[in-house]
């Protein structure tokens, strides 16, 4: 029935003031009206309906998102949107596009890496979108070793040109989004060669297709990759192939922040650290991070929700059955899921906070802080896009079957997110970018060097070596410094542990590749302990809202909980904690589901997803899933006729067959 809420009754169980929780996850109460405002004109513009996406063939859905894009572009321009509110507009239209390349990557790379003049020259164009750029960096043959890159660049100093090239096969750029179909222009990622000599990677501006007519430049070669994983999904995305045959650039088109060419062809290296020009990767590795919480609660709204409205078994005397959320199976694989899309949304918070502050610096001249951001941005990337994508996988199965059906949103919703743990560092890679901080770290202790930072509590490690848990009782386990000490001494003890076992080989590298699954272990402890950290260091904030607090503190103790339930090996393992004091976090844990519980569904309520944000009839804010899904199944295009098409052609003859052979 419309207008009925059928999670009605759920809704008035909540102990917390809902409203205010949507300010504390919105970040504050600017950000919380900007989405509410933005996601309401999204959802009510019939322009950027996502009926029936998933079943349009790969050239239509492709078409479909170039007007999208053009659409909100559109509305963007008419409703004199700021650039805050414009990135906000194309988060809610939802849908992969060359746009997120273009203010993603393109525009950021030319502001990280490009001089003032380049800035001055490039990013007028782009912000008008007068050009559309991507970031070509990855190859076919080579993503990860960022050095291995095969694309030159050749300065010639008769015409004060470089001369783009891809000398191999292997050298194709391949995968950059925006670039098969769409992109008129690229920062393109090559070896800079001056004077016969190669000087490594740096990045160029090249111009890829004409403005009038879009036809590739002479001597670029340019396409699509062809189809991904899943139905739609980042199908809408134009990925592409690049390859150029001595492609002619002017000089001051190398982004020359980091180095320079000069007129002579000499090469210049300014003072500036040669790994900003890494910078672009450091800032989307960010805003993958709070992506995270995004995609992450997407995915447990829906399926809270729908496990609350989902009854199987348990009835009594003729009553209802029992609501799936009810069984505590349920609640140990949803209730961790919704605490770790809490706390991905506040250290996602503070990474904004700590990228800000490098920039900062670094445009005072100041390197000190590049490290640390390098490796929280590569660790926490990495942890939260794992996490986050199993955790949908999971969310998905808490769903049944109707889980695996797309107007669940669930499937769509995991094939856009999976690539995330791939793209932008592929997440092993990334951990062993933080096992080596770490170990800089421990090699540098005792030498006066003090740890500052998320690395700090390195500096106590005599006392974390030695030092064991005081927890007697369950609820000791809610005492914030017992959970600290807990996830510091763990971290800090199997990166000790790491560097011990590493000191045993003559050739620090040969250990480094024989130990790297126990270092890449490390290295997700001590990111565990930055977000169990952050998280517990929210909540020491003033917090206003009836029972809001509460809330939160039982959410993070749910969350470190089951961390400390999850990797019990570690903890026991490094002799922190004893097998009994493992048991009473286990009981403190069930008992926080208990009480988490009345509050399940107004907690996703916080997130004030719109119901077209959602996409899901699994997650629809009023629970009417059940006639929602039955009006959905006959919009499929099979149900447009009682009789299949190839009926004639195929099911005829075998009934006639099977007919035949009956009678003999
Ligand atoms: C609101 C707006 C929202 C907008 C959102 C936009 C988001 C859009 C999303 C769109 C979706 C998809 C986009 C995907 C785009 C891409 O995938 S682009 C391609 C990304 N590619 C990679 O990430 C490659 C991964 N590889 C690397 O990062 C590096 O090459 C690697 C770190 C693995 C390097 O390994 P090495 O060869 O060992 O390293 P070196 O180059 O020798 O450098 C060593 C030193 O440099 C330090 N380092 C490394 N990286 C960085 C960095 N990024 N920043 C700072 N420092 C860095 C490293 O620690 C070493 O330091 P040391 O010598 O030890 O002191
Ligand atoms: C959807 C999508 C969008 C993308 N968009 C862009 C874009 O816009 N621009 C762009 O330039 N690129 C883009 N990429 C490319 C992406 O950045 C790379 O695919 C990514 O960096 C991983 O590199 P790779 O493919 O070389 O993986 P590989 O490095 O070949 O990884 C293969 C396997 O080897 C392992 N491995 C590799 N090196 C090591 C090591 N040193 N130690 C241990 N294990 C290792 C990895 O863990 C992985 O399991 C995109 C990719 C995808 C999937």
């Amino acid at each position: 029935m419309e207008g009925v809420d059928y999670l009605a009754d759920e809704r008035k169980k909540a102990e917390f003031d809902v409203n205010e929780m949507k300010i504390v996850w919105a970040g504050s109460r600017h950000n919380f009206e900007l989405s509410d405002r933005i996601s309401k004109l999204v959802a009510n513009d019939p322009g950027f309906s996502k009926e029936g996406r998933t079943m349009l063939p790969r050239k239509e859905l492709f078409k479909n998102t170039l007007r999208k894009a053009t659409y909100a572009w559109k509305r963007i321009i008419e409703l004199r949107l700021s650039e805050e509110e414009a990135a906000k507009l194309r988060h809610f239209v939802d849908e992969p596009a060359f746009t997120d390349l273009h203010w993603g990557m393109f525009i950021p790379a030319i502001k990280g890496q490009g001089t003032d003049e380049q800035q001055k020259k490039w990013l007028p164009l782009a912000y008008k979108m007068q050009i559309i750029g991507c970031y070509a960096q990855t190859e076919l043959g080579h993503g990860s070793n960022v050095q291995g890159l095969e694309t030159t660049a050749t300065f010639d100093p008769q015409t004060d040109e470089f001369v783009i090239h891809s000398p191999t096969l292997t050298s194709s750029k391949w995968w950059p989004g925006g670039l098969g179909k769409v992109s008129t222009h690229a920062v393109v990622y090559a070896r800079l060669i001056t004077n016969g000599k190669d000087y490594g990677i740096n990045g160029f501006i090249v111009q890829l297709r004409s403005l009038e007519d879009h036809k590739p430049l002479p001597g670029v070669t340019v396409g699509d990759i062809g189809l991904k994983f899943g139905n739609g999904a980042y199908n809408t995305m134009d990925n592409g192939v690049l390859r150029f045959d001595h492609v002619r650039i002017p000089r001051d088109q190398m982004l020359m922040r980091v180095s320079q060419v000069t007129r002579e062809g000499k090469y210049v290296q300014s003072d500036v650290p040669r790994q900003l020009l890494y910078g672009t990767m450091v800032y989307v590795r960010q805003t993958i991070v709070s992506d995270a919480s995004n995609a992450l609660s997407r995915a447990v709204c829906i399926a809270t929700r729908y496990s609350a409205v989902r009854r199987q078994f348990g009835s009594q005397n003729g009553g209802q059955e029992i609501q799936v959320i009810d069984y505590k199976t349920q609640q140990n694989r949803l209730f961790p899921l919704l605490a770790s899309a809490y706390a991905f949304r506040f250290v996602g918070e503070w990474l904004k906070w700590l990228y800000t502050d490098v920039t900062q610096r670094l445009q005072a001249n100041d390197f000190s802080t590049l490290p640390e951001a390098h490796a929280c941005t590569a660790g926490l990337k990495s942890l939260t896009t794992t996490a986050t994508a199993d955790g949908i996988e999971e969310c998905r199965k808490l769903c049944g079957g109707h889980g695996y059906l797309c107007s669940s949103g669930l499937p769509e919703l995991f094939a856009v997110y999976v690539p995330a743990c791939t793209y932008e560092g592929d997440n092993t890679v990334l951990l062993l970018q933080v096992a080596r901080f770490l170990m800089k770290t421990v090699s540098q202790l005792g030498s006066g060097k003090k740890p500052v930072g998320t690395i700090a509590y390195m500096g106590r490690i005599e006392h974390l070596m030695q030092c064991r848990s005081d927890v007697k009782q369950a609820k000791d386990w809610l005492k914030p410094s017992a959970v600290v000490e807990a996830f510091e001494a763990r971290a800090a003890r199997m990166s000790v542990a790491c560097a011990q076992n590493l000191s045993k080989f003559d050739n620090p590298e040969e250990g480094f590749a024989e130990l790297a699954a126990d270092l890449a272990e490390a290295a997700v402890a001590h990111c565990q302990l930055i977000v169990v950290s952050k998280f517990i260091e929210k909540l020491q904030q003033d917090i206003p809202g009836e029972g809001v607090k509460q809330q939160l503190e039982v959410l993070c103790g749910i969350y470190y909980l089951f961390l400390l339930h999850k990797h019990q090996g570690d903890f026991l393992g490094t002799g922190y904690i004893t097998s009994k004091q493992a048991s009473l976090a286990n009981d403190q844990l069930r008992a926080l589901y208990s009480q988490l519980r009345p509050n399940a569904i107004s907690l996703v309520d916080a997130f004030n997803y719109t119901d077209h944000f959602l996409d899901s009839i699994l997650g629809r804010y009023d629970g009417n899933v059940y006639p929602k899904l039955y009006e959905a199944a006959w919009k499929d295009p099979l149900n447009q006729s009682d009789i299949a098409d190839g009926f004639h052609e195929y099911i005829r003859p075998l009934l006639k067959q099977q007919l035949r052979t009956a009678r003999l």
